[in-house]
């Protein structure tokens, strides 16, 4: 468990971190969604005890990270993936951290294992990883003192389609055994396929938090038919307010419960009928951190 209260950090007048509190449970995978600078990174370097807190408090499995005797085997943490010392080859980067934790060398190559990355890779020197490389050493580091708890910040920068599949089952599987990790990613579709549970950060503050279901729910209702006319007035009928795609079908508020009875009680035949889909929940997160995005978009028509 991860358990983060009233944590304010100020770097002099400028507020990275506020106020912010939330709790990771076991068995479940968090993710961290914000925009650049919204103080993901800063949140997760306090909890990691990297950085310390203006106010506040952050603990995992009840206890400050600092106070844990033997942290690599309570807390696995991946920060930043470019952190490690270049000159040192995968293998030997694995080995100090077993070492440190006092653990087997046999561990070493299960994590080599665990991670895909072969015995000729784990022999280059780490200047020489591309950046998915270094990722996939960074969650073997994080991985290898066998800890309850994940810390991973932007864990999926730098790894190709494939890779981030890879991730995936690895996290739903060490959360289906009881793990707790929490993830950060600026990238929604990354979260959206990783998370159970989701927290959105904008400009150091948490702007939306729940389970990924909840907040897929209010992104709306996804509704097409082979009448899209009859199927307006139906909607219209019920009540429902609707947003024609331009592909054909509407975009609602409703339900998809609410949305199929008004169709069928006006006989009319549905071809897709679903939880609104990625990109109104991309909408939503945009809106969500529209005041601490840097780019705004440009309105049409406007220079
Ligand atoms: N050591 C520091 N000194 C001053 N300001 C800092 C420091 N570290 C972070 N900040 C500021 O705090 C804010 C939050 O930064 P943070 O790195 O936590 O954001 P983030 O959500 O991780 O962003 P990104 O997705 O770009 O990594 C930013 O405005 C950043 O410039």
């Amino acid at each position: 468990m991860i358990t983060v209260q009233n944590l304010t950090k100020r770097y002099g007048d400028h507020v990275a971190v506020d106020d912010v509190s939330f709790v990771c449970k076991p068995g479940q995978v968090t993710g961290f969604l914000g925009p650049n600078g919204a103080g993901k990174s800063t949140t997760m370097r306090i909890i990691a005890g990297l950085t310390p807190a203006t106010s506040g408090s952050a603990t995992v499995g009840g206890v400050a990270y600092t106070d844990i005797p033997n942290p690599g085997t309570e807390v696995g943490v991946l920060l930043d993936a470019s952190a490690q010392h270049a000159g040192r080859t995968g293998a030997e980067i694995l080995t100090l951290s077993a070492l440190t934790m006092g653990l087997p060398r046999r561990r070493v190559d299960e994590m080599l294992d665990l991670v895909s990355l072969s015995p000729k890779e784990a022999g280059r020197r780490v200047r020489n990883y591309s950046l998915g490389m270094r990722q996939r050493l960074g969650i073997a580091n994080a991985l290898i003192g066998d800890p309850r708890i994940l810390i991973l910040d932007e864990p999926a920068n730098g790894l190709d389609p494939a890779g981030i599949h890879w991730m995936r089952s690895l996290l739903r599987d060490y959360a289906n055994r009881g793990g707790t990790v929490l993830l950060s990613s600026h990238l929604l579709h990354e979260i959206e396929i990783i998370a159970d549970e989701i927290l959105v950060i904008g400009q150091g503050r948490i702007v939306t938090a729940g389970t990924k279901d909840s907040l897929l729910a209010g992104a709306g209702t996804r509704v097409r038919s082979l009448d899209d006319v009859a199927l307006f007035d139906a909607l219209r009928r019920a009540d429902i307010r609707t947003q024609a795609v331009p592909d054909g079908g509407f975009t609602t508020d409703a339900t998809p419960e609410e949305v199929g009875r008004a169709a069928a009680a006006a006989g009319v035949a549905l071809i897709e009928l679903r939880t609104g889909d990625g990109a109104q929940l991309e909408e939503m997160f945009l809106q969500l951190t529209a005041d601490t995005q840097r780019e705004q978009p440009t309105p049409q028509g406007a220079l």
